[in-house]
C-alpha cells in the first residue's frame, strides 16, 4: 500500500461569477487519521474536494496531495482513491463488471476486483446490477472503487448521506481501519454528530472560510466544561457544596458546578463521606459549537480569524470579477438545483440536491480514469485537459471554464462517443469481445 500523503490547502479560492464558494482555505489533512470535513450546506466542501481531485480549478490558491497538484500525480490511482457520489454507476452493469472495466483502464489484475470487493462486504452481490443495489450497497461499491489502486489517499464526500443504523456504523469501522493501515482519510459532512464518533481531527468551513481545525477535543475550552454530581442523599450532597463553598446549580440531572473538576467535587463529597451515584464532566453540545462556528456567533483562533459571516462573502465579492455573461453561470437561481449548475448567493441547505436524480455524467467519482486513458465518459468529461488559466485581474474576468458552465449547456463530445462505444464492447460478465483482427467488437 502506497503511504499516507499529507493533504495541503494553500490560501484555495474559486468563485462561479460572483459566488465565492472557497476563500482563502488555508488547511492541513495528516496521514493515519481520519479527518473531517465539516460545513453547512453550501459551504464550499464539495468544491475544495473536486479541486483536490483535480476535477475544478482553483480561481486562486492550491490544494495539493503531498505536496503535488493532482494533475501532476506520477500514479494517481494508487495514489488517491475518491468517492463524490454514491450513484454515479451504469445501472446495467454488475458490481464487479464496474470494476471490471476501471481494473482494466488503470491495468490492474482482476484479482484486485475480487479483493476489493471482498473489503467491502460485496461479494455475494458482485454478479448482480449496480441499478438494483441499495443505497448502502452502492456507497460500497463506490467504495470499493476508490480502493482499486490500493491508494494512501482516500477522499469521501459525504459517505453516510442516506444509510441507515448498520450501514453507517459499517462505514465508520471500515474509514478508521484504512486510517490506522496509515492512510489519510478525509470525510465530509454537514454534520457533526455523524462524523464525531469517527474522526481525530477536523477541518470546519463555513461561507468557504475556514473557522476550525484541530483536534475534535480542541473544538471547546475547557473552561466551558462543568462538573455534573448527584447523589442518593442529594440534600446532603447540597449542604456539603455549600459547607465548602463551592457554588452550584440544580438540575434535574443533578448539580451542575461549574469551576471545579471531577476529582475536586469528588473530593468535598468523601469529605463529608456522602455516596455518589454519578459524577461527569459535561461540556457543551458540540453540535450547538459547529453551528455557533458556522455562524460566527463563535470563533476559533485555529481559524484565519475572519468571521464566517455574509459580511465575510460580501467583502470578499469586492474583488470578484463582474457577473458572468450570458451562457456562463448565471447568478439567478436555477430551476435544478444541482451542484454545477447552482449559481445562487445563498448559501442556505439545498436539501432537494442531496436526492435530486442528476445526469449520470455529472456524478464521476473518481478522476483516475482520466489520467489512466480510461474510456469510462464521467472522469473524461470532469478532468478534461484545461487551458491555463491566465493569471486574473479585476477588469479581466476568467474565461468561463466547462465545470463553471451549468449541465445544461453540455455538449457530448467525440470522447464521451468513444467511451460509450468502449463500454459496449464489454459483455456482462465484464469480457471484452474482440474480433479476429482484435478489435473490440459489441
Ligand atoms: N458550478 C457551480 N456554479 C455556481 N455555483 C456553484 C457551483 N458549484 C457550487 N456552487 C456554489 O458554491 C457554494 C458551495 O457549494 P458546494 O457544493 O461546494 O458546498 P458543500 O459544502 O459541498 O454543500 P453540500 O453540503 O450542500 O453539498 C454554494 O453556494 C453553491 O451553490
Amino acid at each position: 500500500m502506497p503511504d499516507g500523503q499529507v493533504l495541503e490547502f494553500s490560501r484555495l479560492t474559486k468563485r462561479f461569477g460572483t459566488i465565492a464558494a472557497v476563500s482563502r482555505l488555508t488547511a492541513r489533512v495528516e496521514p493515519g487519521q481520519v479527518t473531517g470535513f465539516l460545513g453547512p450546506n453550501g459551504a464550499g466542501k464539495t468544491t475544495s474536494l473536486r479541486i483536490l481531485l483535480g476535477l475544478v480549478r482553483a480561481s486562486e490558491g492550491t490544494a495539493t496531495i503531498g505536496g503535488s497538484a493532482y494533475r501532476s500525480l506520477a500514479n494517481p490511482l494508487q495514489t488517491v482513491g475518491a468517492v463524490l457520489e454514491a450513484s454515479s454507476f451504469h445501472p446495467g452493469r454488475s458490481g464487479a463488471n464496474h470494476l471490471l472495466v476501471y481494473a482494466r483502464a488503470a491495468g490492474l489484475p482482476k484479482k484486485r476486483v475480487d479483493e476489493v470487493l471482498g473489503l467491502v462486504g460485496l461479494s455475494d452481490a458482485a454478479g448482480r446490477s449496480a441499478g438494483g443495489y441499495s443505497l448502502g450497497m452502492r456507497q460500497r461499491l463506490g467504495l470499493a472503487t476508490a480502493l482499486l489502486g490500493d491508494p494512501g489517499v482516500l477522499v469521501l464526500d459525504e459517505p453516510t448521506n442516506g444509510l441507515d443504523p448498520e450501514g453507517i456504523k459499517w462505514i465508520r469501522g471500515f474509514l478508521r481501519q484504512l486510517a490506522r493501515e496509515g492512510r489519510t482519510v478525509l470525510v465530509s459532512s454537514h454534520l457533526l454528530a455523524e462524523v464525531q464518533q469517527t474522526v481525530d481531527a477536523l477541518v470546519m468551513i463555513s461561507r468557504g472560510r475556514l473557522v476550525f481545525q484541530g483536534r475534535l477535543d480542541e473544538l471547546t475550552d475547557p473552561a466551558e466544561y462543568t462538573t455534573v454530581v448527584d447523589a442518593p442523599d442529594r440534600a446532603a450532597l447540597t449542604d456539603a457544596l455549600r459547607s465548602a463553598n463551592v457554588s452550584f446549580d440544580v438540575l434535574r440531572s443533578g448539580l451542575t458546578v461549574s469551576g471545579l473538576d471531577g476529582s475536586q467535587v469528588g473530593q468535598v463529597a468523601a469529605n463529608a463521606g456522602i455516596a455518589l451515584s454519578s459524577l461527569h464532566r459535561r461540556g457543551p453540545a458540540l453540535e450547538e459549537v459547529f453551528l455557533e462556528l458556522a455562524n460566527g456567533t463563535r470563533t476559533h483562533p485555529s481559524a484565519d480569524g475572519t468571521v464566517a459571516t455574509g459580511e465575510a462573502e460580501e467583502r470578499s465579492a469586492g474583488t470578484e470579477p463582474p457577473p458572468a455573461p450570458e451562457g456562463e453561470v448565471a447568478p439567478e437561481p436555477e430551476p435544478e438545483p444541482e451542484p454545477e449548475a447552482e449559481a445562487e448567493a445563498d448559501p442556505e441547505p439545498e436539501p432537494e440536491r442531496e436526492s435530486a436524480p442528476e445526469p449520470e455524467r455529472e456524478s464521476a467519482p473518481e478522476p483516475e480514469p482520466e489520467r489512466e486513458s480510461a474510456p469510462d465518459p464521467e472522469p473524461e468529461r470532469e478532468s478534461a485537459p484545461e487551458p491555463e488559466l491566465e493569471p486574473e485581474s479585476d477588469l479581466d474576468p476568467p474565461e468561463p471554464s466547462d465545470d463553471d458552465r451549468p449541465w445544461e449547456d453540455y455538449v457530448r463530445t467525440d470522447a464521451d462517443e468513444e467511451a460509450d462505444a468502449f463500454f459496449s464492447s464489454f459483455d456482462d460478465a465484464g469480457r471484452l469481445s474482440r474480433n479476429d483482427e482484435g478489435e473490440a467488437t459489441r
